[in-house]
């Protein structure tokens, strides 16, 4: 049981606290399900992009999925090996291309016939011959929430299968380029294990008619994307989702790279924030806290349940109040209608499932310096984030002033 009381008093509010264990057992739990077939888990940095957290699952033997040069350093920097870092992305620059093919990294995972021009061109200019993946936009409906959906026709990612095939057939006569991977991720939360399996599926065929014409990839990147539980979603198993998508892999000896982000960190963070205030408007009851949307803005964003767990000594009955943070914002809120007994100034409330697209969503909005980062790994507790201050809020700005 985490201290969640001590902790605050320690570290301050707000605060995000990070369970290592149990990040270690979801990663565990997940590469185990592919057991007997090569794989590689590639932790998608962005949804916790902590250097110790990276570290933590770099320890475990994990990867990274990066989506821009700066993670690619951050994986570099907390010791994840370069044969292990996969680059996607829609947007890629001609620097982070350039710095990506200088750092040999695993391959980058390109988006558009237009990025296989620009990444040759950057490979001959450097004299490589540069490692590839292309992502393939399957055109699956992957049943979550419109703005995490990445594999429909709709969406910016990827390519369609016809290109794609076009882009390797390209790829395989460079003298640049080298395509070792094929990759699909279709979006993130899911709960349903069929459209994934489909997306496998055609995947996989793409493979397949890939062989026949002599092309031989070594990757099969299935992304990430598991949901998990944030309040009373049925969840596909790692043992599941493994078995089907191995299923369409037959005959085909390929390794399995999967890029798990919130699956492994969810659910092992938690934001700890305090009551600043109770009132009333009119029946509407509030619940002001000291942490606000620019901490945690996945509620405001997506209308993202967290549950919120109370620790006070108060012993009134529940009643529906709205949690909101200081920002200056009406969409600034952590939950509405949410049943909490009346709470005193400095109680604690913790929200729950916050490891996973939290403090990475941050900003500094209403100069609101970001909240600290801790770790609990076994009976250690260490900090990984001071808090920022004002000084660091203005440090890029403040020599300008009397320019
Ligand atoms: C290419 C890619 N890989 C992996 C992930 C991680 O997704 P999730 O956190 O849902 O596992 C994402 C984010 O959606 C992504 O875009
Ligand atoms: N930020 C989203 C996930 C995006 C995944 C990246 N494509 C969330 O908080 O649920």
């Amino acid at each position: 049981m985490i201290n969640f009381k001590e902790l605050a008093a320690t570290y301050k509010t707000p605060l995000y606290v990070y369970d290592l264990d149990y990040m270690s057992a979801q990663y565990e739990e997940l590469k185990s399900a592919f057991k007997g077939r090569k794989s590689i888990m590639a932790f998608a940095i962005k949804s916790n992009s902590n250097l110790s957290v990276i570290k933590h699952f770099a320890t475990l033997g994990s990867g990274a999925d990066c989506v821009s040069i700066g993670e690619v350093y951050r994986a570099v920097l907390a010791g994840v090996p370069n044969y292990k870092i996969i680059f996607s992305g829609v947007g890629k620059s001609d620097d982070e291309i350039t710095q990506a093919i200088k750092l040999d990294i695993l391959y980058i995972n390109v988006e558009s016939e237009a990025e296989l021009g620009r990444v040759e061109l950057i490979a001959k200019e450097l004299g490589a011959k540069c490692r590839i993946s292309i992502r393939v936009n399957p055109n699956i409906d992957p049943q979550t929430h419109p703005y995490i959906s990445t594999g429909l026709h709709d969406n910016k990612f990827g390519v369609e299968i016809d290109t794609a095939k076009r882009m390797y057939i390209k790829a395989n006569n460079s003298e640049y380029l080298d395509p070792v991977g094929i990759h699909f991720h279709i979006g993130s939360q899911l709960t349903e294990l069929k459209p994934i399996y489909e997306s496998a599926e055609i995947v996989a065929d793409l493979v397949r008619s890939l062989q026949n014409i002599k092309i031989e990839l070594k990757f099969f990147d299935i992304g990430g994307g598991l949901g998990v539980k944030y309040k009373d979603e049925t969840t596909i198993t790692p043992y599941d989702y493994a078995q089907a998508i191995l299923s369409t892999l037959k005959g085909l000896d390929l390794t399995v790279i999967c890029e798990p982000g919130r699956f492994l960190t969810a659910n092992g963070g938690y934001f700890l924030t305090k009551v600043l205030y109770e009132k009333r408007n009119g029946d509407k009851r509030f619940v002001v806290v000291d942490g606000g949307m620019n901490d945690l803005l996945r509620p405001s964003l997506y209308k993202a349940y967290h549950k919120i767990e109370a620790i006070t000594e108060s012993l009134t009955k529940l009643s529906e109040a709205d949690v909101v943070g200081p920002v200056c914002e009406s969409g600034d809120f952590f939950a509405k209608g949410y049943l909490l007994p009346t709470l005193e100034h400095n109680d604690l409330l913790v929200i729950h499932s916050a490891g996973a697209y939290g403090f990475g969503m941050g900003s500094n909005y209403n100069t609101r310096g970001r909240s600290a980062e801790v770790a609990i790994k076994g009976k250690e507790v260490k900090l990984i984030r001071k808090r920022e201050e004002f000084e660091d809020l203005i440090a890029l700005e403040k020599e300008y002033l009397d320019n």
